[in-house]
């Protein structure tokens, strides 16, 4: 059991393609930083070391991350979630909290096979799917593209890059809504463990 006065422990686990996906990975882990008593570490999931590895099984949250690449995460991501099945065969991740991020050339892109390749890969090992947890913006006539959450995704953070373009331009309401997305969980890890630790459970 966690001691009372262990930090709460998070990890952006993210798969950096051309620079535009860690852009928005360092954006959740500034909102999650912000959060008091959460301790937050970030992984590059095609250079992940053993010590690594022990430190996913060590957290209470992870945020999952990839660029879109032909519909789902990147290769190199599917690549880091096949090598975790030996985690699921020992339920090693069971009950951590998940979300997820992920950044496309168009703005919806099949963003939503991405965002639901890590739903059901969070599932299969037993994690608690966290979502993004805002209405979406842009949709109205009061409406902009400055709005939180402008393309309208549900399942997690996601961000629109234009592909001839470098991730120093990318949009100001994508990074702040990974930035939002990051704190949400930060939150709600704490809630959890603070939870768990009143029931000793
Ligand atoms: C192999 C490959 C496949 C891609 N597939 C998609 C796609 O399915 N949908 C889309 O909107 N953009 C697609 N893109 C564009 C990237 O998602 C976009 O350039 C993104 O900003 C890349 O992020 P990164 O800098 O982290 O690689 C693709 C790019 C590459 C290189």
């Amino acid at each position: 059991m966690n001691e009372p006065t262990d930090p709460v422990r998070l990890v952006v686990a993210c798969h950096d393609g051309r620079g535009h996906t860690g852009k928005l990975a360092a954006a959740v882990r500034q909102g999650a930083q912000g959060v008091a008593g959460v301790d937050v570490a970030a992984i590059a999931v095609d250079e992940i070391t053993s010590e690594q590895w022990f430190q996913l099984d060590e957290a209470h949250a992870v945020i999952f991350g990839a660029p879109t690449y032909m519909g789902s995460a990147s290769a190199a991501f599917h690549q880091f979630a096949e090598a975790s099945s030996r985690r699921w065969l020992t339920r090693r991740w069971q009950d951590k909290l998940a979300a997820g991020f992920t950044n496309s050339g168009a703005k919806a892109g099949d963003k939503s096979g991405t965002l639901g390749y890590f739903t059901t890969f969070a599932a299969q090992h037993g994690m608690v799917w966290i979502n993004l947890g805002l209405r979406s913006g842009w949709c109205s006539s009061n409406g902009s593209e400055y709005d939180l959450n402008r393309l309208g995704f549900s399942h997690g953070a996601a961000a629109q890059s234009n592909i001839d373009e470098g991730p120093e331009l990318m949009h100001k309401a994508d990074l702040e809504t990974a930035e939002y997305l990051g704190r949400r969980v930060a939150e709600y890890a704490r809630i959890v463990v603070a939870g768990k630790r009143a029931l000793s459970l």
